[in-house]
């Protein structure tokens, strides 16, 4: 708003910002001279205003500068590392050891007042911080997983700086670049006031604050129109970065509340469906589908999935990577990643019919009936506080104990999840356990509020295989234990014919089969779940070359032709 009155000062402006009237000085606002008038008797709003443009075009060349030195030092300190990250922190040291006023006064000595000299040395003096923060950015993702991958897939330095580095660093990029804009104001203002800058009469918000800071003691007015118009500008560019990261960078991650055209009527599904399900279901779904996309570009992930979970049964989900699995889980906790959404769907969990596209109703029963242990139990676990701690939170939302009897809770969890040394174990940090002793502190933080329904998404394939099978054994007891039903995700066969009651074989989101473990390892009906069997690994002699899933379904159809 600052910049378009400053860019329309001419035609905004009632008066000229040189004309005096020595018989109009030192006015208050009015409706002839909205902001009052200064010293000489010029219109105090018509020279803030003739004052926006210098004022902007100074902010542009500091922040062109910077955009170019700042932001590429920081790029390429973090990306390359090496002498060229020493190269650079030498250069921030001394840029931050300069002392920034004087090299600017020495500079509008020899360039004659020159405002552009002044905001380039600034930009140059100034992008020591941005690059800094840029550079710090860059260092943590520098090793990611696709930086790498593009590396390999042979893109050049410069397009994956550009395309895959700068994307992922520009909320900083964007803040810091506020704070140069804000700062540079500050900079050009101060340039001003001490005569330095534009000599007068040019109307300068700097010069402007200088007058005013003349006649304080009589016309005390004159610092408000001046002083105010640089304020708002400062905290209004403070404003401005914020809202630009937030939709450069957080927009694709916020969730989307928007509804789904929904694929199926709910009401309608909600009073019907549930009537083929067995009796003793703990939980039943029903056309659970889940949408990415908007309008045409909308792509179903998991397309009408139903099933029955059984008392203390174990259903095994699976299905190649990319069936769906993870995504039906997570649908179910209300865990959805964002960028996807149920489009329709509902849930039967003791008797009571829940729209599964009510996501308030749906967030409820996490924690409460659902809950759920990951494939990587360490990153579950918050670093930063003990073992113990972490149970003793959860405990405490469903709960009400104290601290010491939450704490006891937590002790007797550890000792349900069998491990050994539980008082020791609570005192410890997660970096100081183990991968499986992690997965078996997830499976006793999962049971704390006794859920009816346990998803457990791949929790052992980051697992070695000793632990791996102790975890199943721990799963199994437990359910038997609590009486829970567990839903597990896995593309493992013999994960499979190891702890699952039944198995539902997804495809593309799309559920093909669903059976007791024995008819599908004996009797698999589908095409699909044949050629998924034939290509298991535990089922192939030692050096046999295992078909695709892909050749086997080729073949199937040539034979069937
Ligand atoms: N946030 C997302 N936005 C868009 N598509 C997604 C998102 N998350 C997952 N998908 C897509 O949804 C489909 C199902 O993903 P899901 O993670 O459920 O597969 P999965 O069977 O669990 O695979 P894996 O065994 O590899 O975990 C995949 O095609 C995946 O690319």
């Amino acid at each position: 708003m600052v910049l378009g009155l400053g860019l329309a000062a001419n035609h905004v402006a009632q008066f000229d910002p040189l004309d005096q009237d020595l018989l109009a000085v030192k006015q208050l606002p009015s409706a002839e001279h909205w902001l009052g008038t200064d010293t000489l008797g010029r219109d105090v709003a018509s020279r803030v205003l003739h004052g926006v443009t210098p004022t902007f075009i100074g902010v542009l060349q500091a922040l062109l500068v910077v955009s170019a030195l700042g932001v590429g030092m920081g790029l390429a300190a973090g990306y390359f590392g090496g002498r060229t990250d020493a190269f650079v922190g030498q250069l921030t040291n001394l840029f931050q050891a300069l002392p920034m006023i004087v090299i600017a006064l020495a500079v509008l000595t020899v360039f004659h007042r020159s405002m552009l000299a002044a905001m380039v040395t600034f930009g140059i003096i100034g992008s020591a911080g941005p690059a800094r923060v840029i550079r710090s950015a860059t260092l943590a993702i520098r090793n990611e997983l696709y930086i790498e991958a593009a590396r390999i897939s042979g893109l050049s330095d410069i397009s994956i700086l550009f395309r895959h580095v700068l994307p992922r660093v520009v909320g900083p990029v964007i803040v810091q670049l506020s704070l140069i804009a804000a700062i540079a104001v500050i900079v050009q203002t101060g340039i001003s006031f001490l005569g330095l800058g534009v000599p007068p009469p040019a109307p300068t918000w700097g010069g402007g604050i200088f007058e005013a800071a003349a006649s304080l003691n009589d016309f005390p007015w004159l610092l408000v129109p001046s002083g105010g118009v640089v304020a708002l500008t400062i905290l209004a560019f403070g404003l401005l970065g914020d809202a630009l990261r937030d939709t450069a960078v957080e927009a694709w991650s916020r969730p989307v509340h928007r509804k789904a055209t929904r694929l199926v009527d709910n009401a309608g599904l909600a009073a019907g469906a549930f009537g083929q399900a067995p009796g003793n279901a703990v939980l039943s779904v029903r056309a659970l589908s889940i949408v990415t996309g908007e309008g045409a570009q909308q792509r179903t992930l998991v397309d009408r999935v139903d099933f029955d979970l059984l008392a203390g049964e174990t259903l095994g989900l699976v299905g190649e990577s990319g069936s769906g699995k993870t995504l039906t889980s997570l649908a179910l906790m209300g865990l959805l990643p964002p960028g996807t959404r149920i489009a329709s769907g509902a849930l039967r969990l003791a008797g009571q019919v829940i729209d599964l596209t009510d996501e308030e109703r749906l967030r409820s029963l996490r924690g409460q009936d659902f809950a759920m242990i990951f494939q990587e139990p360490m990153a579950a676990l918050d670093p930063c506080f003990t073992i113990g701690h972490q149970l003793a939170e959860v405990i405490r939302c469903h709960a009400r104990l104290d601290g010491r009897q939450a704490r006891e809770r937590a002790i007797a969890l550890l000792r349900q999840v069998k491990i050994q040394n539980a008082e020791e174990v609570a005192k410890r940090y997660p970096h100081q356990i183990s991968g499986g002793m992690a997965q078996r502190v997830g499976i006793a933080r999962a049971l704390a509020p006794h859920p009816k329904v346990l998803f457990a998404d791949e929790p052992t394939t980051a697992l070695d295989v000793t632990v791996q099978a102790d975890i199943l054994e721990l799963l199994r007891t437990l359910k038997e234990e609590h009486g829970m039903a567990v839903v597990f995700v896995t593309h493992d066969w013999g994960v499979v014919a190891d702890i699952c009651d039944r198995a539902m074989v997804l495809f593309r989101g799309r559920m093909l089969e669903t059976a007791d473990v024995i008819d599908i390892f004996d009797r698999p009906q589908h095409p699909y779940t044949q050629a998924l069997l034939r290509a298991n690994p535990h089922n192939a002699p030692p050096g046999q070359v295992l078909p695709t899933v892909d050749e086997t379904l080729a073949r199937m159809a040539q034979e069937a032709a």
